[in-house]
């Protein structure tokens, strides 16, 4: 018998050692770790800008596009802030007792999560002295404790319920809270400029609900447009062909990049009508028919996409394949007057394996990156030059303008992208 050395055998263990490690995590990143993917407007649509040019930081790179953000001239634009049902967290970011500061749709907002595993989202600062609940705020049962001196306001009743070394409290002073929904892992406030009580609530999917189907990643993006511009996207099936045609192996930029890959392409074709349903007015439906096309020829890769515009902010894009079912939710929630945050995470059912949920979230992240780099450095045309086959377009805006209301926060035409409201036309 052969006499391996001492070094022989720790050779053979250590490259046996490796070769298993390297396919233990292979496998872990293939079928277990979710997708995250984050994108700042910074990296889209502003690369003549960025090209060749080195920046001392990140800073400077933001500094110098925001420059050519304040010089586009928005126009007259919609309100920046419809009425309806927006994410400001996901789930994941608020755990049992702790609290949160949120920005969004033009507010200062705080998230806590109660005792119950409840969460509560209401106005940032205190009603006594103004002090910021969301920072260094406490969780006291469903109370939220202010950092300033302690008052109570309970999550349920709005009602201040305890002051230190006070009693009784005085029974008139109240916190404003928002009407809160939490599925598929965002906590939704209802926002409405005018008061009024939620005319419709968010769908939710058992089989996500229940945990069937299995998360499988997130990606997010930050867009520098009117959150009207994306779902604007869905009636406007003219651009499917010209945006998402070249191969998703050409990345976000094809046109810039030039096509490396020719020999097949991405064909598209969609429907779009708002729903007809008395008690779903709040909602739009998209088909999206995609099959890919080798050589001009052979065509495959059929995918059919249900898609449901739910609200001014909410998408829920569902897939059927031969692997099986699998939803993905769209969430796009206006942190400024032309700052969108667009969150997407997928859920699919078990046979629609975990390496065919990062492959959706790859190519829907790669194909909407395209659209992206349009939506951060076009305006919005009141009066676009529509054809004969936009005339989804002018569906879509009649459908989407119920959503805004007599008191919408409205911009000043020659506003720039900062706050965007130089002054409020209340
Ligand atoms: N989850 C949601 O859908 C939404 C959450 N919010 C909440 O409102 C608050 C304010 O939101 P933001 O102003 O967007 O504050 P933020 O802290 O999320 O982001 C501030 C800036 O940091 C950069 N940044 C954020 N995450 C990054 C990442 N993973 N990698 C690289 N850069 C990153 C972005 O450029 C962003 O403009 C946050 O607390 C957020 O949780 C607001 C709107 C929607
Ligand atoms: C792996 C591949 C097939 C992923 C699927 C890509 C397709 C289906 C994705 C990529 C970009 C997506 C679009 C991105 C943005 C919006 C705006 C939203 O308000 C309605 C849906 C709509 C219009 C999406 C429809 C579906 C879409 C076209
Ligand atoms: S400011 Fe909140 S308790 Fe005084």
């Amino acid at each position: 018998m052969e006499h391996y050395t001492v070094f022989q055998w720790s050779t053979e263990y250590l490259t046996a050692s490796i070769i298993l490690t390297c396919t233990a995590y292979g496998l872990w990143l293939l079928f277990y770790r979710p997708f995250d993917l984050f994108q700042d407007y910074t990296e889209l649509g502003f690369e003549q800008i960025s090209n060749g040019r080195k920046f001392k930081n990140n800073a400077a790179k933001r500094h110098i596009i925001n420059q050519y953000r304040e010089r586009r001239k928005n126009g007259d634009l919609p309100p920046p802030y419809p009425n309806g049902w927006f994410a400001v967290l996901e789930s994941e970011e608020l755990k049992r007792n702790t609290v949160r500061e949120v920005d969004a749709l033009g507010l200062n907002l705080v998230a806590w999560r109660g005792e119950s595993g409840k969460c509560y989202v209401a106005d940032a600062y205190c009603p006594h002295l103004g002090a910021h609940l969301g920072v260094g705020g406490k969780v006291a049962k469903e109370c939220i404790e202010c950092p300033f001196h302690g008052w109570q306001f309970d999550g349920v009743s709005e009602n201040l319920v305890s002051i230190p070394n006070v009693d009784p409290v005085p029974p008139f002073v109240k916190l404003k809270t928002w009407p809160v929904h939490e599925s598929f892992g965002f906590v939704y406030i209802w926002y409405h400029v005018e008061n009024e009580k939620p005319s419709w609530w968010p769908d939710i999917v058992t089989e996500v609900e229940s945990g069937h189907w299995k998360y499988r990643g997130r990606s997010e993006f930050r867009v520098a447009c009117h959150i009207q511009e994306i779902p604007e996207n869905g009636p406007d099936s003219a651009h499917l062909n010209v945006v998402h045609s070249s191969p998703i192996t050409n990345g976000t930029s094809p046109n810039e990049l030039g096509v490396s890959w020719n020999f097949f392409k991405h064909v598209w074709t969609a429907s779009w009508a708002p729903n007809s349903d008395p008690d779903r007015e709040h909602e739009a439906l998209m088909r999206v028919y995609h099959h890919i096309l080798f050589f001009n020829k052979i065509s495959c890769f059929h995918i059919t996409v249900d898609v449901h515009q739910i609200g001014p902010g909410i998408v829920h894009m569902y897939f059927e394949t031969i692997f099986g079912k699998g939803i993905l939710i769209q969430n796009v929630t206006p942190v400024e007057p032309l700052l969108q945050r667009v969150v997407h995470r997928f859920y699919s059912s078990p046979t629609f394996i975990h390496p065919l949920g990062l492959l959706v979230l790859h190519g829907e992240a790669i194909q909407i990156s395209r659209d992206i780099r349009i939506w951060n450095r076009k305006i919005f045309l009141r009066n676009p030059m529509f054809t004969k086959e936009d005339k989804q377009i002018r569906a879509f805006r009649r459908w989407y303008s119920q959503f805004y209301s007599k008191n919408s926060v409205k911009l000043n035409p020659d506003s720039s992208f900062k706050c965007g409201i130089d002054k409020l036309d209340f």
